[in-house]
């Protein structure tokens, strides 16, 4: 049995963008490129005929789940989304990841707004990916601009097309504007990283979601596709002594806008001596998963960093200020307090 059917939560991540912008082709690279990681998509096709269900059909099998009947975000609410949710997240499911592909017409808010409502305890929201047609920009922004809204609430930018734009820049500027701390991604033909959305595994391993030597393994295999990753920096951070919360809460709140994904374990030492804190960033979305230390693991911090336009030694040694100095912190019940407000309340039924 996998780590997942005792309580790991899977990430459900929204890919929206206007008609046409190349959702389908995201996610169908996705799903050829997620190693052996397992994809559950809910695609949200608006019309009669369920042209997205049956592009992605093949690759998926018994993991997607199709809606035709219209715009997902008013057909259904938060409850019968979790029907659909429960369908692929059941642990026989074995999916690492749901993708639910909006329709071009959906309003992405939402959508988000539904996941977030989620009563199913073991999934989490897992960020808001925006598709931009850079070819066709700027007429699209003319004719709807509430684009510049969905924007501003994603946490990925994928601009799209690129290959049909003769300079990029123009457009790649626009939506950097446009955006609020998000990460902007160039592409063609979809070939967005899947680091950037959810964490993959080897092909040959699936076990437990998070394991840093899997994020390891992925980074040697991300040398063996430099086409993929052109521009993204990486940073790995390890600490055998605790971290502070108060000064880890500030270095994550003040992050880079091009520091898109962090991921990996923080042990906060003497503040929880029964708990580490499983850590996962995607943009702006960011969310502490407590959970008991393994028997026998070795008690440490492990993160990796991934992002744009890094100054990887400048964040190594904000991370060096983040490691406790070893005071006492029985006293200080509030030291917590503002990673707590990252943890989500999913065992409570009420909540
Ligand atoms: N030239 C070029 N064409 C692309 C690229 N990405 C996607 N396309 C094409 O653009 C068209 C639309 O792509 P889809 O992936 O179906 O777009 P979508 O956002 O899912 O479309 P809707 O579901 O209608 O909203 C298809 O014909 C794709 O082959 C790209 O980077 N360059």
């Amino acid at each position: 049995m996998s780590e997942r059917s005792s309580g790991r939560q899977i990430p459900v991540v929204v890919l929206a963008g206007f008609l046409g912008s190349g959702k389908t082709t995201v996610l169908n690279h996705l799903l050829h490129r997620s190693g052996g990681s397992r994809i559950g998509a809910l695609v949200n096709d608006f019309g009669a005929v369920e042209i997205d269900a049956m592009a992605v059909a093949g690759a998926l099998g018994d993991s997607t789940v199709s809606l035709g009947n219209g715009c997902l975000c008013c057909a259904v609410d938060a409850s019968e989304l979790d029907e659909y949710l429960e369908r692929l997240a059941r642990p026989s499911a074995g999916i690492d990841v749901i993708v639910i592909e909006a329709s071009g017409l959906a309003e992405p808010q939402e959508l988000v707004r539904m996941v977030l409502a989620s009563e199913l305890p073991n999934i989490v929201y897992g960020g808001l990916v925006e598709v931009v047609d850079a070819a066709e920009f700027d007429e699209t922004r003319a004719a709807h601009p509430g684009i510049d809204r969905h924007l501003a609430l994603a946490d990925l930018v994928v601009v799209n097309k690129i290959d049909r734009v003769d300079d990029p820049e123009p457009v790649l500027k626009t939506v950097r504007d446009l955006v609020d701390r998000a990460a902007v991604v160039p592409a063609t033909h979809g070939r967005v990283d899947p680091e950037f959305l959810f964490d993959c595994r080897p092909s040959e391993e699936r076990i437990g979601q998070l394991s840093f030597d899997d994020l390891h393994r992925d980074d040697q295999e991300h040398d063996a596709h430099p086409h993929l990753h052109a521009g993204y920096d990486t940073l790995s951070f390890v600490s055998g002594r605790p971290l502070d919360p108060r000064r880890l809460i500030a270095f994550l709140d003040s992050r880079p806008p091009g520091l898109y994904r962090i991921k990996g374990y923080v042990d906060f030492g003497p503040y929880d001596v029964r708990n580490r804190y499983a850590v996962h960033a995607v943009g702006r979305f960011l969310r502490f998963y407590p959970e008991p230390w393994p028997a026998g693991a070795g008690r440490a911090t492990q993160l990796v960093l991934i992002g744009t336009g890094l100054d990887t030694g400048a964040l190594r040694a904000e991370l060096e200020r983040c490691v406790s100095d070893g005071a006492s912190h029985t006293d200080d019940e509030a030291g917590m307090w503002g990673v707590l407000r990252y943890v989500q309340e999913t065992e409570d039924p009420a909540a």
